[in-house]
């Protein structure tokens, strides 16, 4: 289990997270979303202990972030692709999974390829992948190493919605080995998760899952929620 209590952080004079306190439960898909620039990648670089956190606490499996024990359990996908451009996508695979200290079948590298439909093209170099192209394998390396959380910041940008709703299985078939947190900016991929945290003004405004989350604001899609949230919140500046 992951655990953030009272957790802040800042970047020079500007606070992004405040008083965070959040559970993020094993076995089942969590969904971060907010808009763009609430936090969530420095949220999940604090959990990571990539980013050092202001004050409060983080743990995983009851060990204080950060800890380098950790790293070798979680699988994290970024933004910005970390690739090799020199090797091809099969010796990118290859290079994480040396790295991560996994000795991974031919079979689990094909079928992972097959999942993210880079067959074709696992022995070009990764210089002339398309943008796409590289997203999938990060997302592949991601999946392959089978890591006990697995933490993917927005996966599925740039990828086709025919690719999307096939990874959405993969990645609900990994819950039952893995925990997942996920960054998302599109709202129906927010319905697949299991939980949802929503992340307005330095912290999480709403977490349950889906329906919940729809039902406690009377609306009927996740949209809706960040709107009502928007007129509380001016409700509330008008009363003060
Ligand atoms: N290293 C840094 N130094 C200073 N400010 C930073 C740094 N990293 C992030 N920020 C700021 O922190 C805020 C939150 O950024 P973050 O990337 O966490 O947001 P996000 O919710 O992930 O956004 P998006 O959905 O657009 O990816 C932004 O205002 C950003 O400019």
């Amino acid at each position: 289990m992951m655990q953030l209590s009272n957790m802040s952080k800042s970047f020079g004079k500007q606070t992004i997270l405040q008083d965070v306190s959040i559970d993020i439960s094993a076995n089942q898909i969590t969904g971060l979303i907010g808009p763009s620039g609430t936090g969530k990648t420095t949220l999940i670089k604090c959990l990571m202990g990539m980013e050092k956190y202001d004050t409060g606490s983080i743990q995983i499996d009851d060990t204080a972030v950060p800890n380098r024990k950790l790293l070798n359990k979680i699988g994290y996908m970024a933004q910005s692709d970390s690739l090799y451009h020199d090797l091809t996508g099969l010796e990118n695979i290859q290079f994480f999974a040396h790295m991560y200290g996994r000795k991974i079948s031919n079979k689990a590298v094909q079928s992972t390829l097959n999942l993210v439909q880079l067959e074709q093209d696992k022995n070009k170099l990764v210089a002339h992948y398309s943008g796409g192209m590289k997203r999938r394998l990060s997302l592949a390396i991601a999946l392959i190493n089978q890591p006990e959380y697995l933490i993917l910041d927005e996966p599925t940008v740039g990828i086709d919605p025919v690719l999307k709703l096939n990874i959405w299985d993969q990645l609900h078939d990994l819950k039952k080995e893995s925990t997942l947190l996920i960054t998302t900016h599109i709202m129906d991929e927010a319905m697949k998760c299991d939980q949802l945290l929503l992340m307005k003004n330095k912290g999480i405004a709403a977490s349950g899952t889906p329906q919940e989350i729809l039902e406690n604001f009377g609306v009927s899609d996740i949209d809706q929620v960040f709107l009502k949230l928007e007129e509380i919140e001016y409700a509330n500046a008008s009363a003060d």
